[in-house]
């Protein structure tokens, strides 16, 4: 009887092993973990290259995302291969172009030196710590430096998507390409993810201390501009967040830099397509502001941890272009917090609970 039991484990598990190889099964996968730890810092992604076809691809994978554009999938992908994909990809790589650098993407190179710099600080501080970065759209892919950690030996996660307040479309888009990945595995690593950082205190702090020494360098404006990248009002209505977590840093912020309501306004930009975004607008609100003779502005984007084509350009030339066009005089665009020595010491603190 012992004996019969013993063939038939025996079966099974050679049934089990074929099964497992013929269907090319967790291929990535050892018994046990090798011990290491990994700070995976994820950002939104950006095209290969300033060019029609490379942000044709790059949007094309973005704005299928249905985290991103919430309509239903039929309709939308006729209208997204129908119209936008044959309209959008020249008018924005021609944006690209005018904020690419020798290093490439901003996004990506300031990514790249927040990993170094992250790096460098943890091992500073002593820590055994691997610090990599993926995006989201485009490369690095997740898929390929999950697998790619992996067979390195990374055991334990810690993902940092640095976006400083939760949204559906970013945050929850991350996770869901992480668990897209991860779900095949048959041995999981542990896993901690950092959903949002949009009031602690370390990342208020390095903003405040961005602002004040603008306003130190170059005199108090009369308005601060905080603008945030916006989305569809819907999503709001639908119970997305980010629009309270966007005000809420605003507050901390002049809070902690002792401004009075009349000091600032908090904005959303970057619209895309014809529905209804949060608002007020920021082009529309410098136009009004100029106008009603409000002419020495500063603008900070907060919700952006990397300048980007939407900082850049959008902010940096656009909208300055709107402002001057309409009477105003003094336009300052005061960085992201990029790879500041404040904001990356906010990653490490923000990483270090779970080390
Ligand atoms: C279509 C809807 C979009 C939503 C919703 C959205 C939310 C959202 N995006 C960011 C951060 C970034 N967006 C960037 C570019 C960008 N965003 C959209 C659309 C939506 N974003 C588009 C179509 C583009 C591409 C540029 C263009 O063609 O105009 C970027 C910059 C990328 C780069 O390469 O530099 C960032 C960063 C946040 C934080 C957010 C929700 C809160
Ligand atoms: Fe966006
Ligand atoms: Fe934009």
């Amino acid at each position: 009887m012992q004996r019969k039991r013993k063939r038939v484990g025996q079966h099974r598990q050679k049934q089990g092993i074929t099964l497992a190889k013929y269907f090319g099964l967790n291929k990535q996968q050892g018994h046990g973990g090798r011990g290491k730890t990994t700070v995976l810092l994820m950002n939104l992604g950006t095209p290969d290259a300033p060019t029609t076809g490379a942000v044709r691809r790059y949007l094309a994978e973005f704005l299928s995302d249905p985290r991103v554009v919430e309509i239903p999938k039929l309709v939308w992908m006729l209208i997204l291969h129908g119209i936008i994909l044959r309209i959008r990809p020249a008018k924005s790589a021609a944006l690209y172009q005018s904020i690419w650098t020798e290093q490439g993407s901003p996004l990506m190179a300031i990514t790249q030196a927040q990993r170094d710099k992250l790096a460098q600080k943890l091992s500073e501080n002593g820590s055994d710590v691997n610090v990599d970065f993926c995006m989201r759209y485009g490369e690095p892919s997740v898929k390929e430096t999950l697998r790619r950690l992996h067979s390195e030996g990374t055991d334990k996660l810690i993902v940092l998507p640095l976006y400083p307040q939760y949204a559906a479309p970013t945050t929850a888009s991350a996770f869901d390409a992480l668990t897209k990945e991860l779900i095949s595995w048959r041995y999981l690593p542990s896993l901690h993810f950092i959903n949002s950082y949009h009031d602690h205190p370390d990342y208020i702090a390095a903003l405040a201390d961005s602002i004040a020494k603008d306003f130190e360098q170059h005199g108090k404006p009369k308005k601060l501009v905080l603008s945030y990248h916006g989305m569809p009002e819907r999503n709001l209505n639908l119970g997305d967040p980010y629009y309270c977590l966007c005000q809420k840093t605003t507050r901390l912020v002049v809070e902690r830099l002792g401004l009075t309501d009349d000091d600032y306004i908090t904005t959303f930009q970057s619209r895309f397509g014809k529905a209804k975004w949060l608002g007020p607008y920021t082009d529309a609100s410098l136009e009004a502001l100029a106008k009603e003779g409000v002419d020495d502005v500063a603008i900070v984007c907060p919700a952006f941890s990397a300048d980007c084509l939407e900082t850049l350009e959008e902010i940096e030339h656009e909208n300055r272009d709107v402002f001057t066009q309409a009477g105003g005089s003094e336009y300052r665009y005061i960085p992201c917090l990029n790879d500041q020595e404040l904001h990356i010491q906010m990653m490490v603190n923000l990483v270090r609970p779970y080390l």
